[in-house]
This record gives structure tokens, sequence and C-alpha cells, in this order.
């Protein structure tokens, strides 16, 4: 049986806006009440989905959620018909309405981690939807995703969809961000990587003095162990947190991990020897050698990383075992990265295309090619179990793109958002989507 690599992407959502609410990510605090381009942000996003779908990488579609949340705003006190909770809340606090409003459901690399079946004890693949509760304005995502994870992967003898972990400082969860998979090919035993940012338990444990880290040690051991993952298959290492502190705010903007190769900048780990000695030791259990790619600081400065987002990058396995380097545009534009990237697709290594893709839109909000997708490896018969609506197609590319070109606005500035007519034309717009997917209930619009 195969096992192949699904990645769903986040289709954009009506609402995306910049709103600066992301502390410690930096392209959201610089672009911070500037005017968005929802529909442009949401054909980029699709026409990501559609060129590695051609190419033959499997490829699904997340559907975004229903914006604004009502349900938050009313738990905070505004109270009326849907029009005076706009209203109030636009005047009392524009940074809730803007929380409420928020599209950031996009970047799906932060709906859950997940563990395929290889990995688990039960033999079934686990989703654990990240509770992303060190920002108000993501920390209502999980109920979303969890529903969307329950309606594609409802099939509960292959899947397993848990709830998110308890909201509270301790159990700061991110998702698939700070997480990879490291195997010789995906349908191989594997070895899972949890990358965290904090321990809330060691006082004494180093953290970031500047910016959050959003990943605690203690939300990752939690995951593993609702997985059932092997424990010597499961390695926890610590960020470095002078990296946090200049606004590496995941671990997927500074490495990215396919198969058996990490590809990583020397200042991503708090102790990288470490870090790659226990990652050794644990791949030598399941027969696998480590394919370290390791950029230093001389090569590209921790600032040219996080600017370009190059570790932001999806490395793909392609038909003849050779790997592409998803990148966004803004690696090209950096003349440090781009020289990089020339010399490691000539080095004759394990990357030797490079495939880029104009995400501007998403990127001004600090999220590039790796934070919009989710990676969930399933084997033929998985696949066949799972809903087959939002698998990428020609067709329903052309079908969203039609979608995106009847609802979407083209600018929504800060202001815009008290507007109730845009309420309503997105609920009218996720209606029709639910249909188009072939999801009907995706959504609890009451
Ligand atoms: N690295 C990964 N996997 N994901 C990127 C997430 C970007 C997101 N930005 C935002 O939420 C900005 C929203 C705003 O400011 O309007 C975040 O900081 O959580």
């Amino acid at each position: 049986m195969t096992t192949r690599e699904f990645n769903f992407d986040g289709l954009v959502g009506p609402s995306h806006n910049y709103a600066g609410l992301s502390f410690g990510n930096v392209a959201s605090f610089n672009n911070v009440k500037s005017a968005s381009n929802p529909r442009q942000a949401a054909l980029q996003g699709l026409a990501k989905m559609r060129a590695l779908a051609e190419r033959g990488f499997a490829q699904g579609v997340l559907p975004p959620q229903a914006r604004p949340n009502f349900r938050l705003l009313r738990s905070l006190g505004f109270t009326g018909s849907d029009a005076d909770v706009l209203a109030r809340a636009c005047k009392e606090s524009p940074v809730i309405l803007a929380s409420a409003y928020s599209a950031s459901s996009m970047w799906t690399a932060n709906a859950a981690t997940v563990s395929p079946s290889r990995d688990t004890l039960d033999g079934r693949v686990h989703f654990t939807p990240a509770n992303l509760n060190n920002k108000l304005h993501r920390s209502h995502e999980h109920v979303q995703s969890g529903r969307a994870l329950r309606a594609i992967f409802r099939d509960e003898r292959h899947f397993a969809v848990h709830d998110a972990l308890p909201a509270t400082p301790a159990f700061g969860d991110e998702g698939a961000a700070n997480h990879t998979r490291l195997a010789r090919e995906h349908g191989a035993d594997a070895v899972e990587l949890f990358v965290y940012g904090r321990v809330e338990f060691d006082p004494a444990a180093p953290a970031p003095k500047r910016y959050p880290a959003r990943q605690t040690l203690e939300a990752s051991e939690a995951i593993a162990r609702l997985h059932g993952l092997q424990e010597a298959r499961t390695v926890f290492v610590q960020q470095n947190p002078e990296v946090i502190d200049q606004g590496v705010f995941h671990n997927d903007v500074i490495a990215v991990g396919n198969a058996d190769v990490l590809f990583y900048h020397e200042l991503a780990f708090a102790d990288e020897q470490g870090a790659l000695f226990s990652i050794r030791q644990a791949l030598d259990g399941v027969g696998a050698e480590l394919r370290p790619i390791r950029v230093d600081a001389g090569q590209v400065s921790l600032a040219d990383a996080v600017q370009s987002y190059l570790f932001n990058s999806q490395l793909l396995t392609k038909a003849d075992g050779k790997m592409a380097l998803v990148i966004p545009r803004e690696c090209e534009e950096n003349a440090a990265v781009a020289a990089y990237l020339q010399g490691l697709v000539a080095g004759g290594g394990p990357v030797d295309e490079l495939i880029h893709f104009d995400l501007r839109q998403s990127m001004r909000n600090g999220g590039g090619p790796a934070c919009l997708r989710l990676r969930v490896a399933l084997t033929d018969e998985e696949a066949a179990a799972m809903h087959g609506g939002v698998v990428m197609t020609d067709e329903l590319y052309r079908t969203l793109v039609a979608w995106v070109e009847k609802h979407y606005r083209d600018r929504l500035a800060p202001q815009d958002l008290a507007d109730p007519a845009l309420a309503i034309e997105i609920a009218a717009a996720l209606e029709e989507l639910e249909r188009l997917l072939g999801l009907p209930g995706l959504y609890d619009l009451a």
C-alpha cells in the first residue's frame, strides 16, 4: 500500500485583513492597518494549490472559518442585533472586532498537529486542533478547525480528531508549525520531532525575553500522549529563545523537514548538537539516517531568513526521489538568499528544484508557503475514506476561483470591518461554499 503526503492549504477567507494582532510576528506588526485585498489573497493561495496539484503532488483545501465570530463578540458583552454588536465592538474595542474578524485560519500549519497512522498506537491518523491560546484572534479557531477536520476525516475507523488542549499558558499549542515527521519516506516508520519555545513547569529553563514563546513542552508532550506515539520515536527539542526574540514566532520560520532531510538555520535550536544527536539516535531506531542541510549565518543572516521566509518553504518529494523547495517570491528578491538557493540546487544534494509563488498578501501577515499548508500523510485506503470534495482538481480550482470572484472584495481597510454588509456578504459566501465542497453543516451558522 502506498502512502502519500497530502498538503491541505487554507483557502483564504473573505475577511483577510491587516490588523497587527500578532505581537512577535514582525510582518503582522509592520503592515498594521494597511488595506488588504482578500480577493487577490485567495487567488494567490489557489494558484499555489493548483500548480502543485498539476505537478502531481497530493493537494487538498481546508475551508475558511465563519467571520465575524458573533459568538466571541457576544461572549465578551457586545449585545443586541448583529449590526448593534458590530457597531458597539467597533466603538468600544476595534481590536476585539478585528480579532473576531481575523482570517488567520488560512495558516493551516497552525490548525492542528497530525500523526499518520503508521506512528500511532491504534493505527489511526490522529489530529489535535491547536488551541492557539497565545493570541485572542487565533484562540477561537480550534472550534471550527475541529469541526472541519471531523467533517473531512469523519470515518472513525481510520481517523481520530481530538479536542484542543486546555487553553491555559501551560499548554500553549500552535500545531504542526512546531512539528515535523522524519523518515526514509512517507510510508516508513518515522520519528516525530516536536519543537517547543518554553517550559511552563521548569522556571529555570531558558525562555525568550522580548516576544512570547507560543508553544510549550508540556503541550507537545500531551499531544504525543494523545496520539499514542512511541517514546523512542518521539523527540522534543527546544527552539532557540534568542531567535524567537528576533521574530521567529514558530519553528517553521527557521526549519523545515521532509523525509530524512532537515533544512534549518544554525541558530534554530537552543542546543544544535544536542538536537541533532537526539534526532539521529531516534532515526537510527527506524533504520533511517538524517540528511541535514544546515545554513549558517554567514550564508544567510537571521534577519534575511525572517524577511525572506526562506525556511517557511515546503520541501516536497518528487516522483524521481529528489526534492523541490517551494518558496515565496521574497526569496528571489533577497540577494543573499537568492545566491544561497542557486548554490543549493546546483550542489548535488537532495534539493534540485525551486518552485516560487507570489503569496504577497499572506506574507504581509507573516504567512509563507509552509504556513499555508497542513501535512497529512495518508495510505491509499485512508485517502479513499476521507471526504473527496476537498481534494484539489482542475474542476475544483475553477469552481473556487469563480466563487472567490463572485463574493470577495478587492479592498478591505480597518474601518470596513464595522460595515454590517460585510458580515452578510461573508455568510452568503460560506453558505454557498458548503454546497460547493459537498459539506452541508460545515458551519454552525445559527
Ligand atoms: N508560521 C506559521 N505556521 N504561521 C504563520 C501565522 C501567521 C499569523 N499571523 C497573524 O495572525 C496576523 C494577523 C493580523 O495581524 O491581522 C500568526 O502570527 O499566527
